[in-house]
């Protein structure tokens, strides 16, 4: 099966194509460009000039000639112009930014500060957090793959939410990532000298994942939750650490906590329950694994959870290859094998 890449150039886009290289039913039908359609593949990544590839030009026709599965791994506001017209094709839909992550046009402007999808679109995406919606991935036309954050974030918290064991007006996440987050887009910010030799908090004030986290946990809990969230950048290229505190209701105790994990993730192939060390970046990267680690503070009566991911993995491209998997009817770590990295 054919598939194009809308956002190629970018991070997520060459994560895309990383994974596509290795899978035995997806072949890479088109790479598109919007700044440098003609230029070979070669030029952006040179690590890549054994693929005969060269960038096309954005365009519905070309895509529909070309490809049966449409990634886009576009900057927020793209996708929501284009996918109507593929999803009217008949063209199957994994959009990596946020444009469907919400289902209110008037949320979704607050929180990114451009105009939204129509409210008909976005009731149409699926969400596609692979674990938790499967079912209705199966037969999904537009998968709405969840950001980086929300991924770490939710898989954590989902288990408990289900099984009632935090209070859910307790939630605390602290969140961390590596630089590949931001995108490679030129940007002072993201500056060598600006990022080495920091730790940074950023939009203490309000991310635009936090009403992205607030929506699926509500709808995993069936109860209204807000949370508090706070992002750090961290001086590394991939990973994301989330450390998540939250009250623990009814004196439930760790191998409570430990039986609802397992029973949430028995069939789970990219969730690790890990017991005897603690999640950590270096541990998921490159892969598309989510560790999950925790502790039951007795004395303070919080429980402390820990989620790691690989960012353009599990947080973006990983999990947007494992939902194409679970769409297709394939096995869900199709082209997904891992070959560990260390140091
Ligand atoms: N990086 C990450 O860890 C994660 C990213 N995401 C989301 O995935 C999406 C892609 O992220 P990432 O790869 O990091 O971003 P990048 O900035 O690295 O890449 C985005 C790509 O989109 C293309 N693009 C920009 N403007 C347009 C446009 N108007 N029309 C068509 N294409 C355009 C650019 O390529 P060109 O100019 O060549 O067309 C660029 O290469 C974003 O929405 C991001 O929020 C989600 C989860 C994790
Ligand atoms: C380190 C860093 O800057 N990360 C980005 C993640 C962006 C992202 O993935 O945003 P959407 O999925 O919502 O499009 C950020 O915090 O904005």
């Amino acid at each position: 099966m054919k598939a194009a890449i809308v956002g190629s150039t970018g991070y997520g886009g060459v994560e895309l194509v990383r994974l596509l290289q290795n899978h035995p039913y997806l072949e890479l039908g088109t790479l598109i460009s919007s700044s440098q359609s003609g230029e070979p593949l070669s030029q952006a990544y040179p690590h890549l000039s054994h693929l005969p590839f060269s960038f096309d030009t954005l365009e519905i026709e070309h895509l529909c000639k070309n490809a049966e599965v449409i990634f886009f791994a576009t900057p927020p506001g793209v996708s929501s112009k284009w996918v109507p017209q593929l999803l009217e094709q008949g063209k199957a839909v994994i959009d990596l930014s946020g444009d469907f992550r919400l289902n209110s046009p008037e949320v979704y402007e607050e929180w990114y500060q451009i105009p939204s999808a129509p409210a008909e679109w976005l009731n149409q995406a699926v969400y596609g957090l692979s674990e938790w919606f499967r079912e209705e991935i199966q037969t999904a036309q537009l998968i709405s793959n969840p950001g980086c954050y929300p991924t770490a974030t939710l898989l954590a918290l989902a288990p408990l939410l289900q099984a009632g064991i935090i209070s859910a007006s307790s939630i605390i996440i602290d969140a961390k990532s590596g630089v590949t987050g931001a995108g490679r887009s030129v940007k002072q910010s993201m500056l060598y000298s600006e990022v080495n030799e920091n730790l940074r908090p950023y939009k203490v004030d309000g991310h635009q994942h936090i009403p992205e986290i607030e929506r699926f946990a509500s709808q995993l809990a069936q109860e209204k939750i807000t949370v508090s969230f706070v992002p750090h950048l961290v001086p590394m290229n991939r990973g994301i650490l989330v450390t998540i505190y939250a009250q623990v209701l009814n004196n439930y105790t760790s191998s409570d906590v430990q039986e609802v994990y397992r029973q949430a993730y028995q069939e789970a192939p990219f969730i690790r329950l890990k017991q005897n060390e603690w999640p950590q970046t270096k541990f998921v990267q490159g892969s598309n694994y989510c560790d999950i680690g925790f502790h039951v503070d007795e004395r303070t009566g919080r429980l402390v959870v820990l989620s790691a991911i690989d960012n353009l993995m599990k947080g973006a491209a990983g999990q947007a290859v494992q939902n194409a998997n679970i769409r297709m009817g394939w096995p869900e770590d199709t082209g997904l094998h891992y070959v560990p990295l260390y140091p």
